[in-house]
């Protein structure tokens, strides 16, 4: 039985696959319009992309932005994630400010949880990870292939490595370039699940070929997937709207 990890009242890894949507505001009057129309919706989780933040190098405006949204979210898991530029974030940074914003949101304990790169400095990231445990937010930890899928022993490397390495939830997204490309990334899911899962895994494949895998994600044991409310943070996410249909039908007999 893998372990799972709940925040507020969310279990991931357990029951159908949570429906996370990402904030992608660029200022504060927008994140909090975004943050409204999601009040009444019936998602899991949010993400809050803050790449898209335009004052995301000045940490007092994003620490005033996320009081804000928790004002107007005040019982939903929060995802605080910077995605790097590379890895297709909207933003170039300074890895000395990836670390250091990553660390100064940690501190003040108002995110539920923290994505953070698993191909970035080693010393750094250790200590950013250690550093969220101590202050109990779970560890999300990412890998993003928007050229291209990896083999699929290559993504049970990157995915067992996350986990090794201290991420609660290991995740992965890859381009795919054919149905083949598509299949290997569930496959690699579903042997992640049966064989070395000791957390949830969360894996997409992006773009329209790869919109199969955010719908049936959870049948290969994927414990999230990432729908679009104004605005989409990566290619291939589908309105959320849809999407809840749709995994209402998939999860007719689940929680
Ligand atoms: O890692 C992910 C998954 C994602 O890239 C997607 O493909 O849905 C969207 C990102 O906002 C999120 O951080």
């Amino acid at each position: 039985m893998n372990k799972e990890v709940s925040v507020r009242n969310v279990v991931i890894g357990s029951g159908r696959p949570k429906i996370c949507v990402p904030l992608v505001g660029r200022s504060v009057d927008l994140l909090v319009d975004e943050a409204k129309a999601l009040c009444s919706s019936e998602i899991d989780i949010v993400e809050w992309r803050v790449d898209f933040f335009s004052r995301v190098s000045k940490i007092d405006e994003v620490k005033n932005a996320l009081e804000k949204i928790r004002q107007v979210l005040p019982d939903k898991p929060i995802i605080f994630t910077f995605r790097t530029e590379r890895e297709g974030g909207e933003k170039q940074f300074e890895m000395v400010d990836y670390f250091q914003l990553n660390k100064q949101i940690l501190e003040i304990e108002s995110v539920d949880l923290i994505d953070i790169e698993l191909f970035t400095e080693e010393q750094q990231r250790q200590q950013l990870i250690e550093i969220a445990h101590k202050n109990h937010v779970p560890v999300i930890l990412s890998n993003h292939d928007f050229d291209s899928t990896p083999s699929k022993d290559e993504m049970i490397s990157r995915l067992c490595k996350s986990q090794e390495i201290g991420g609660d939830i290991a995740k992965l997204a890859a381009m795919p370039h054919s149905s083949k490309d598509v299949l290997s990334i569930l496959d690699a899911t579903e042997t992640m699940i049966s064989k070395y899962a000791k957390g949830p895994i969360i894996t997409m494949s992006m773009g329209s070929l790869g919109i199969i895998s955010r719908i049936s994600g959870g049948v290969f044991g994927s414990a999230v997937t990432f729908a679009a409310a104004k605005q989409a943070s990566a290619p291939g996410q589908i309105a959320v709207t849809d999407l809840q249909y749709i995994l209402s039908i998939l999860n007719r007999n689940d929680k």
